[in-house]
């Protein structure tokens, strides 16, 4: 019942609630029909799209009308002024993404994220089975369909870098400092020998020399190649750290890191093929592409969706997480429906000081050609194991606010932490945060952080001239659709709109 009064106030927030209140014990009541009200005095930019391009009321009043009904439609996303207006309230504007792991799979589990706040549900296509990802999709589409959310679902590929295998089943290992582990490519049986770690690529014993440095996850844990043996390669711990299932793994050597393999690899592999295929049949809502090194990829898979599933509407995600993605950014995001800056595998391939300008610059290329933009990994690592984050992490995913990322998420804190609500509900409480210092002062034009022609999904705002387009809409009964808008210059965001069945004709 809780859970029915959250999501409740979170769909329909107090300050955005005309007539009578709802019943927090009811369930959200699908919507009759959607329409653009003429006029809104909290939607000025929902007014400026009425006046001035006519036919988006058109583009509207094409979802479905079967009572005859006219209901006007609030936009989650609100102007600087709005926020002033309502003291702040319903104005959560940054998206939450939660990958989905062990620790929230089960409905109950996934109701609860759904509660919290989940705008997006992940799942990691690097681990699980189909099997398993086809459980999680469906209980979060059962989840819409029964009670009434609105969460998408991304699936993210697993792409083709080296990796460490699964672990035998373990959720982790500790490696210490000085211990001697085996890397190797053999098949072993299971359970696998002690301090033994698999490596998916062949030729990782072929390529790494004596005195390279391995490091997993971009540094989670260092070591050093001490000595090859045929298939098996022997490195010794010189950072202590925790091993977890499917780690990425670079080497380095002299500084640098070896990187001629990963430039050979297809950014898509066979096994993604598949993946994808299978992501198209459950009919996910985005799909992640993993390590991209160019636009040409993105434009291919775009293709291939539109082939497979004539009148698709999935989405194509670029992550932004190599040294070739920063190469051709530009061009890669202009192709794809948003980006993800994958901080994880990014600050695997550069320096880890350089990691927080490049999430500027990609967060604000995104912004100025108005494609949505994901802000990930170990936004709140700390509190995979423990309840409250570092302050750190706080600073951290205030800035990620701040530079107004549209959307944050949720890594190992959701898929297999011990507090994936708690890390949920403190994304959440940032999403909504005040943050007066960046609001532009009373009378200023436009928002010094963003720039006057600058507008993206989170506010939403429709400038006069933009093509605009509704035609994305989740199946009912929910109370958000998500939509698709086409600028003017061509580009195109995402955003959702909350459903007012209670609100009077416009
Ligand atoms: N479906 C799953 N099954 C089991 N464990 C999972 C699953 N999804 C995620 N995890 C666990 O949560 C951790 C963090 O998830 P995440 O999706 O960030 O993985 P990752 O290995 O860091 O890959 P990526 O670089 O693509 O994010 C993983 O390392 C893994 O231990
Ligand atoms: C999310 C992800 O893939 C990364 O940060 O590497």
């Amino acid at each position: 019942m809780a859970a029915a009064a959250a999501v409740h106030s979170l769909l329909h927030p107090p300050a955005a609630r005309k007539g009578p209140a709802p019943s927090p014990l009811s369930p959200p009541s699908p919507p009759h029909f959607l329409r653009l009200p003429a006029a809104h005095p909290r939607l000025p930019h929902l007014h400026r799209l009425c006046a001035a391009s006519p036919a988006a009321a058109s583009d509207l009043t094409a979802f479905p009308n079967p009572s005859g009904n006219l209901a006007p439609i609030d936009v989650d996303a609100a102007t600087e002024a709005e926020r002033r207006e309502n003291g702040f309230r319903s104005t959560r504007r940054t998206k939450l993404v939660c990958t989905v792991g062990p620790a929230t799979s089960s409905p109950e589990q996934l109701e609860a994220l759904a509660v919290g706040g989940m705008n997006v549900a992940r799942v990691n296509m690097c681990h699980g089975d189909r099997e398993w990802h086809r459980g999680v999709i469906r209980a979060v589409r059962r989840l819409n369909e029964e009670k009434g959310f609105a969460v998408a679902v991304m699936m993210d590929t697993e792409g083709s870098e080296i990796h460490m295998g699964d672990l035998g089943g373990a959720a982790s290992a500790k490696a210490e400092d000085g211990e001697v582990w085996t890397f190797s490519v053999r098949a072993f049986e299971l359970p696998l020998p002690e301090r033994t770690i698999n490596v998916n690529y062949d030729g990782f014993a072929e390529d790494v020399i004596v005195g390279d440095e391995l490091l997993v996850d971009g540094g989670m844990a260092r070591f050093e190649v001490i000595e090859k043996l045929g298939p098996d390669v022997k490195c010794r711990c010189t950072d202590p750290g925790l091993l977890l299932p499917r780690a990425n793994l670079t080497f380095w050597r002299d500084g640098s890191i070896v990187r001629e393999r990963n430039a050979m690899l297809p950014t898509i592999s066979s096994k993604d093929w598949l993946d994808i295929d299978f992501g198209i049949a459950e009919g996910v809502d985005f799909i992640a592409v993993s390590f991209v090194k160019s636009a040409e990829v993105i434009k291919h898979l775009k293709s291939y969706i539109a082939a497979r599933s004539r009148g698709s509407d999935i989405s194509v995600l670029a992550k932004i997480e190599s040294i070739d993605s920063l190469k051709n950014l530009e061009e890669i995001i202009r192709a794809s429906d948003g980006a993800m800056v994958a901080r994880g595998d990014m600050g695997a391939q550069v320096p880890l000081e350089q990691v927080p300008s490049i999430q500027q610059k990609v967060v604000q290329l995104c912004r100025q050609l108005n494609k949505p933009v994901i802000v990930a990994s170990q936004l709140l690592e700390s509190m995979i194991e423990y309840p409250t984050p570092t302050r750190a992490e706080v600073a951290d995913v205030s800035e990620a606010v701040r530079q107004r990322a549209d959307a944050l998420m949720l890594s190992g804190e959701s898929a297999m932490g011990r507090y994936p609500e708690k890390a949920l509900s403190l994304l959440r409480r940032h999403g909504e945060q005040p943050q007066p210092h960046l609001l532009p002062a009373q009378g200023q034009g436009h928002d010094p952080v963003r720039g006057p022609g600058d507008c993206s999904l989170r506010h939403a705002a429709v400038h006069p001239g933009d093509e605009r387009t509704l035609r994305k809409s989740h199946s009912s009964p929910c109370h958000m659709i998500l939509y698709e808008m086409i600028r003017c210059d061509g580009a195109r965001t995402f955003g959702t709109l909350n459903l007012k069945e209670d609100s009077s004709v416009h």
